[in-house]
């Protein structure tokens, strides 16, 4: 199989979707790997180092998009759509809840578009979002201690304290990869958490992880409240996988924070945890002040730390991206349940039920399709 890799074009979105190590296990296995020129300059991998692997630097977009499949990092953008087509494998994050016109863009095409986010474990894992929901719970209190400081808009508050002052306050709303990791740093930084989530199993499981020293609470709209208002620095960092995110924290209590507090709200990528959060900002403009509150919703925080993040990523794709290329994708979704889950449009059917219901499409069982026969390979 001949696999694109193209330079990703979102804002500062440093990542590439393979590294020279990659493209040694593809090409070892007999395929072919088109990488657009310089496309992993932003994470430290030269052109002459995917050649020396086997890899094809090719000069334009347009050239890595006529490969196969097409490994991404960040979803299309609408200058991208040009290069969809029938049948085009494009294996990436997609995040289409929230993003209506990719979705149609996809459906029109027949793309077979497979998304990183939603490949899952029957343990309900989520092993292509892991890695980068650590690197975004683990900077989240890194970004938000920095708006914190005073020259950046924030209120004044040091996270650790010092002795004699009380240490800040961090609030994360969401228990799970993103808010674990966010809850291991502020507490590295010596701040008081209070973390929310809905699932009392995983409450137990994070109080035993911490012994106690962070605060745990049930996700409901009067904890949310209390803990929303007390908090220097809150973190968004809910999920249903697939789904848009429930905007769990109104308007009203952003209103009863402190001014000169700050949200990250990380699950911006699923359209954001948060009511003020009504936009998506950027690494260049990465924060706005609504109600005397700072904002930050940055859909690709891990591209600012694109080294790390890049060869996070890889790990774990690189994998399917494997078992994709050596049995093409049919084959290999019949045999690995999370990968099949992973499909969520197909022959111009939305197959993922989230994102159907999100978007008010018709929700195809991916098996039916799958197992029909006339899927073209
Ligand atoms: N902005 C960015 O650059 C990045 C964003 N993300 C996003 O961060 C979000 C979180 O990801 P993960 O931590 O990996 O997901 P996860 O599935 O590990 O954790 C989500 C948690 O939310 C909890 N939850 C669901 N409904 C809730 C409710 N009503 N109240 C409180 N908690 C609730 C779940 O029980 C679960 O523990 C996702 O949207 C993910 O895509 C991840 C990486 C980078
Ligand atoms: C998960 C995601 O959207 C990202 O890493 O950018």
């Amino acid at each position: 199989m001949i696999v694109g890799v193209p330079k990703e074009i979102k804002n500062n979105e440093n990542r590439v979707a393979i590294t020279p190590a990659g493209v040694a296990t593809l090409v070892h296995a007999g395929h072919e790997v088109l990488v657009e020129t310089e496309a992993g300059i932003g994470s430290g991998f030269t052109n002459d180092e995917y050649v020396k692997e086997g890899a094809k630097i090719v000069q334009t977009a347009k050239e890595a998009w006529s490969a196969d499949m097409v490994m991404k990092v960040k979803e299309p953008l609408a200058e991208e759509f040009q290069y969809f087509r029938e049948g085009l494998v494009l294996f990436t994050y997609l995040h289409l809840a929230p993003e209506p016109a990719l979705t149609k863009a996809l459906v029109e095409k027949k793309v077979v578009a497979i998304a990183y986010e939603t490949i899952q474990h029957d343990n309900g894992a989520l092993p292509l979002l892991t890695p980068m929901s650590e690197v975004a719970g683990r900077m989240s209190v890194q970004i938000g201690a920095q708006f914190l400081e005073k020259s950046k808009g924030g209120k004044g508050v040091l996270l650790a304290g010092v002795p004699g002052v009380e240490a800040g306050r961090v609030t994360i709303v969401g228990g799970g990869i993103v808010g674990s990791n966010a809850a291991k740093i502020a507490l590295g930084m010596g701040a008081k958490v209070t973390l929310l989530d809905i699932n009392s199993d995983r409450l137990r499981q994070l109080d035993e992880q911490f012994q106690g020293r962070i605060q745990t609470l049930m996700s409901n709209p009067y904890n949310i409240a209390k803990a929303v208002k007390e908090a220097d620095l809150l973190v968004g960092a809910v999920l249903i996988p697939g789904a848009r995110a429930p905007r769990l924290v109104t308007e009203a209590m952003v209103k009863e924070m402190e001014p000169g507090s700050v949200i990250v709200d990380v699950a911006i990528d699923q359209g954001g945890s948060i009511e003020t959060i009504d936009r998506i900002t950027t690494h260049s403009e990465p924060t706005y002040v609504k109600h005397g509150v700072l904002h930050y919703a940055v859909a690709n925080m891990p591209g600012a730390v694109a080294r790390t993040s890049t060869m996070a990523l890889t790990n774990v794709t690189v994998p399917y991206a494997l078992q994709i290329a050596n049995k093409g994708y049919v084959k290999a979704s019949l045999e690995s349940r999370p990968l099949a889950r992973g499909i969520n449009v197909i022959e111009g059917k939305v197959t993922y039920k989230a994102v159907a219901e999100a978007l008010g499409y018709t929700y195809v069982d991916v098996n039916d399709i799958l197992n029909n026969g006339t899927v073209a390979v």
